[in-house]
């Protein structure tokens, strides 16, 4: 899937022709053969396009998710037909993993549930979102098609509220074209059809969906009307197999801080203004060698939480996101629940060892000067020995791009965490660096700590996932809220425990909180900022 990685969708438009090329090296022994000439021809046109376009604008557009929706829909449509020409030929792995690299029907469906999860939790109207206008931020508008599209991909994600948001929309916007239709029909006396409209959508199956969703909701007076009106005027019921449907839910439904979570994620770039803790500071923190110096706000005491500034530098950034951006795959926690598949992590992710890099090696040499943590990898590797870290996670969120509310530390025990855990403990501490800001959205929620922090690029926070006497913190839930503009970057350094057992600093009483030892640790060789 290409949906849940904005690096990847880019990849996609940026490197076509190249995948194209390569398509052609992989196919050229089938020239001969029918398919061949398919592929030849379909090639040459899409080459013509290729050279025709205006790439600039169309990299402006995928900074807005109807740009995104709109490349996604357009790519899996145009390369679905030469998926079908080359249905049950033998393909070799290097032509399969080109087209792994193009959209195509499960990135249409998951880019439409992406913008149901957009107006979910930011309370987004559908009216607006197909104009283009998310949050003020205004972009390509999407078509009444668009809109059916998406309220049954929300009604097949049981959102069905949501869903008969986007139908209204599809249904009033067909209506008022077919409108303007109209009026110009007078004069040339009337050919719309009755039932399709010029935008191939059927009002008579979203007026049937319609009253499905309403049925769902438990509305039966509202459903038998648009159930009537549907039959009234034709005998549709939908494209959607109603009998398949099953409902799902994303986490956030399921937990009782979702509603924290929403208001968090809306609260970008405003202060919390619940928060009034006089004890909070900022100070300055140095490294040496080379010297460095940040500047760390501490923004919760207990679970202790702080802020780095300009932890890392442009050049770094953007380093470790072009090392990353070469071996990037689908984040893994996708769960099976009752037989659907509903993915709590939308964003593609890679590893890389100290080893592999002298950028990601000074950036962990930095956060164990901060955190006074041991983050040493075995030299033979991660996995080959105690180590104080993990490799550096880099993420790259995707299309609504979102991360539900979780806790770092392992906690499913399969084979590969339990082999972790042996070796390693668990992971004590999270030292989230952004690699990129967030026009719009992509925030990191606390719902429990009621805390939200908006990326800020080369930043980055600090905190521990364990109490000092060893206890799962469990305030330390938090989530990423959906990306509405722009990409996210993030990466992880995840701080081991057995490597830490002496390291990190205990209380000098048996009861000390985080918070009693942090005022001790820092007095010893911190000043406050002023
Ligand atoms: O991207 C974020 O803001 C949070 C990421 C996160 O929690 C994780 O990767 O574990
Ligand atoms: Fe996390």
């Amino acid at each position: 899937s290409i949906f849940t990685s904005i690096n990847r969708i880019k990849h996609m438009v940026l490197s076509e022709k190249s995948i194209l090329h390569k398509l052609q090296r992989g196919l050229g022994k089938l020239d001969n053969g029918p398919k061949g000439s398919i592929f030849q021809r379909f090639h040459d046109q899409r080459l013509h396009k290729l050279n025709e376009r205006n790439v600039t604008s169309l990299l402006v557009s995928l900074r807005h998710p109807n740009g995104l929706y709109q490349v996604i829909n357009e790519y899996a449509g145009i390369y679905n037909g030469l998926r079908k020409a080359l249905n049950g030929m033998p393909l070799s792995a290097e032509v399969q993993d080109q087209l792994a690299n193009i959209a195509d029907d499960d990135d249409v469906i998951g880019a439409r549930k992406s913008l149901v999860r957009l107006q979910n939790i930011y309370g987004l109207d559908p009216k607006e979102m197909i104009k283009g206008n998310y949050l003020g931020f205004e972009g390509p508008s999407l078509n009444p098609i668009d809109s059916y599209a998406i309220g049954q991909a929300a009604f097949s994600g049981g959102k069905y509220k949501e869903s008969i948001d986007w139908l209204e929309v599809a249904l009033q916007l067909s209506e008022d074209e077919s409108d303007q239709n109209d009026m110009l029909d007078i004069h040339s006396m009337g050919r719309v059809g009755k039932n399709k409209d010029n935008n191939g959508i059927e009002p008579d199956s979203v007026r049937a969906l319609l009253g499905h969703a309403f049925q769902r909701l438990g509305d039966p007076a509202t459903a038998r009307k648009w159930l009537a009106e549907a039959r009234r005027e034709g005998s549709h019921d939908g494209n959607v197999d109603l009998g398949q449907l099953q409902e799902t839910n994303d986490m956030e439904d399921n937990i009782k801080t979702a509603e924290d979570f929403k208001r968090l994620c809306k609260l970008q770039h405003k202060t919390n203004t619940k928060i009034t803790d006089h004890s909070l500071f900022c100070r300055y923190r140095s490294v040496y060698l080379p010297y460095y110096r940040f500047g760390e706000e501490v923004i919760s005491w207990s679970p202790f939480l702080s802020l780095f500034y300009d932890v890392i530098s442009n050049r770094e950034a953007e380093m470790i996101k072009r090392q990353a951006s070469d071996k990037l795959f689908r984040g893994g926690v996708v769960e099976k629940t009752g037989g659907e598949i509903r993915s709590i992590r939308t964003s593609h992710i890679c590893f890389i060892d100290d080893k592999e890099s002298q950028t990601v090696k000074r950036l962990s040499a930095r956060v164990q000067e901060l955190t006074k943590l041991n983050t040493e990898i075995h030299p033979g590797g991660f996995h080959n020995g105690q180590s104080g870290s993990e490799p550096l996670q880099v993420v790259n969120y995707g299309l609504g791009g979102h991360y539900s509310v979780h806790i770092d530390p392992y906690t499913v025990m399969n084979h590969e965490t339990s082999v972790i855990t042996q070796n390693h403990g668990n992971r004590l501490a999270t030292f989230l660096v952004y690699l990129s800001s967030v026009e719009r959205g992509g925030s990191t929620a606390f719902p429990v700590m009621d805390i939200v922090v908006s990326p800020i690029k080369n930043g980055a926070v600090f905190w521990y996932n364990y109490t000092p006497a060893g206890n799962l913190d469990t305030r330390t839930y938090h989530a990423s809220c959906p990306v509405v503009v722009g990409e996210k970057w993030v990466s992880n350094k995840w701080i081991m425990s057995y490597s830490n057992t002496f390291t990190r600093r205990c209380g000098r009483r048996k009861h000390d909180k985080q918070k009693d030892i942090e005022k001790d640790v820092y007095s010893d060789y911190s000043q406050p900022a002023y």
